[in-house]
């Protein structure tokens, strides 16, 4: 018997389209994906039926429409209806187009050609149910923070073996593995990437082989910074994590241990009003907040230990 999914769509402005996206990803929402329309969004996403009763979409509605009064926005339409799981599989993906990120990226639908005559470093992704399309200004600052801290290993290393052949990257909380595979395109030696979702670890994965990147090079596993202290050798040179503040909160002490003196970290998934409390966690564990890049409702803190 084929599994039942809640197609949620949201008809709003475009200027709430951030704060719709963060709505979805708390309620449960998996394979996102937006279409504009001159001022106007559709947003649809997609959860299992048997995760939310009616009711929970009601309030989903009331917390949606609560948000643009509180940003001063057309209050947004929620619609919602039942299709069948291959329907789902399949409907989001013709709402995703490839897509350019920050100098350096382009992101591409595994299942579209990729553009020709492009000099951008290429994304091939399937990210399946996992978060992680480059779609999100959350991801988008990361990848733009990868670039930043990559450049600076290339302009300080001008010739020779350079350092940033040598980086080995932790990315907590991978998804799509979007992040894993963009710092490997940027010179990374190695990616461990860990998601509490199995989905996500699978998504990783394969979409470290739809890239050509070998088997060595992008270490994917299930669990959080545990797991990911078992699958280490020593410390690593950079940490990416984009989950929600809370979570990085939580997850500092532990994350700290496995940096070494030159580690630089990039923490993203946080709102701009919850930057203060994550900076302070942070700190509190011996890290230098150097830059916070914002982007609409979110923002990235670029750390480092020294
Ligand atoms: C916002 S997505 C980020 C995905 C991808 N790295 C990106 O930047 O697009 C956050 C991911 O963190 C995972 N996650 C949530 N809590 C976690 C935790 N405590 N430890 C590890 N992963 C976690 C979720 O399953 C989800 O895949």
């Amino acid at each position: 018997m084929s599994n039942t999914w809640w197609e949620l769509q949201i008809f709003c402005e475009t200027e709430l389209e951030e704060s719709v996206f963060w709505r979805l990803e708390n309620f449960g929402c998996q394979g996102s994906a937006s279409e504009r329309k001159g001022d106007s969004s559709v947003v649809k996403a997609y959860l299992p039926q048997i995760k939310v009763h009616l009711l929970d979409l009601a309030a989903l509605s009331l917390w949606l429409r609560q948000d643009a009064l509180c940003f001063g926005i057309v209050e947004p339409e929620l619609q919602w209806n039942l299709i069948d799981e291959q329907d789902w599989a399949s409907s989001w993906k013709q709402y995703w187009h490839p897509q350019e990120i920050g100098d350096r990226f382009l992101i591409n639908p595994a299942w579209l050609p990729p553009p020709e005559n492009s000099d951008r470093l290429l994304i091939k992704l399937d990210p399946g149910v996992a978060f992680g399309t480059g779609n999100h200004a959350t991801t988008q600052l990361c990848l733009e923070a990868l670039e930043m801290r990559f450049s600076d290993y290339n302009s300080f290393f001008q010739s020779g073996n350079t350092k940033e052949d040598n980086a080995v990257i932790a990315d907590i909380g991978c998804g799509s593995g979007i992040l894993c595979v963009g710092s490997i395109l940027l010179g990374a030696k190695k990616a461990y990437g860990v998601d509490t979702d199995p989905l996500a670890v699978k998504a990783t994965m394969e979409n470290r082989i739809l890239n050509g990147i070998a088997a060595e090079r992008i270490i994917a596993g299930e669990g959080s910074v545990e797991a990911l202290v078992k699958m280490l050798e020593q410390p690593v040179d950079g940490i990416v994590c984009n989950i929600l503040a809370d979570v990085i909160i939580s997850l500092v002490p532990q994350i700290s241990a496995i940096a070494k003196p030159s580690t630089w970290g990039i923490f993203s998934g946080v709102l701009v009003e919850q930057s203060k409390s994550v900076a302070d966690a942070l700190e509190k564990h011996g890290w230098i907040v150097a830059t916070l890049w914002k982007r609409k409702e979110w923002c990235c803190l670029n750390v480092r230990r020294s």
